[in-house]
C-alpha cells in the first residue's frame, strides 16, 4: 500500500485490503448518490418556480402515490427493502415540498 493510496482513501494503515476496497465502492457509491440527489434537487426547484407561477400547490399526493407505487416495485424487483425505499423518497419528497413552499413565498404567492 503506498502512502498516496492512504491519503486518497482516507484510511488508517491496519485496514485490511478487503474492507479497504468494499469501502472505495460505498464512497463511489455515496458520491454518485450526492450528485444524484444535486441533480434532483436541481430539477424540483425548476417544478417549484413552475408550480408557483402557475398557482399549482406544492404537495401532489396523487403522484406521490404513483411515484411510491413504482419505487416499492423497482426495490422489490432490485433486491432493495420497499419499505426502505418508501420511506427514503418520503424523506426527500417532504424537503422537495418545503422548497417549493419557499419559492411560493418569496413569488408572493
Ligand atoms: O412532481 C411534482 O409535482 C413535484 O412537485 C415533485 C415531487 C417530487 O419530489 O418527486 C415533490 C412533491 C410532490 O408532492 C410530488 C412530487
Amino acid at each position: 500500500m503506498t502512502s498516496l493510496t492512504a491519503h486518497r482513501s482516507d484510511e488508517p494503515a491496519d485496514v485490511p485490503e478487503a474492507l479497504r476496497t468494499a469501502r472505495r465502492t460505498i464512497d463511489n457509491i455515496d458520491a454518485a448518490l450526492v450528485h444524484m440527489l444535486a441533480e434532483r434537487f436541481r430539477c424540483t426547484k425548476q417544478v417549484g418556480v413552475i408550480k408557483a407561477d402557475l398557482g399549482l400547490p406544492s404537495s401532489d399526493p396523487e403522484r406521490e402515490r404513483r411515484q411510491v407505487a413504482r419505487l416499492r416495485a423497482l426495490a422489490e424487483e432490485a433486491g432493495l427493502d420497499p419499505v426502505f425505499a418508501e420511506k427514503f423518497l418520503g424523506f426527500i419528497v417532504e424537503e422537495v415540498i418545503r422548497h417549493h413552499e419557499d419559492i411560493a413565498a418569496t413569488r408572493g404567492d
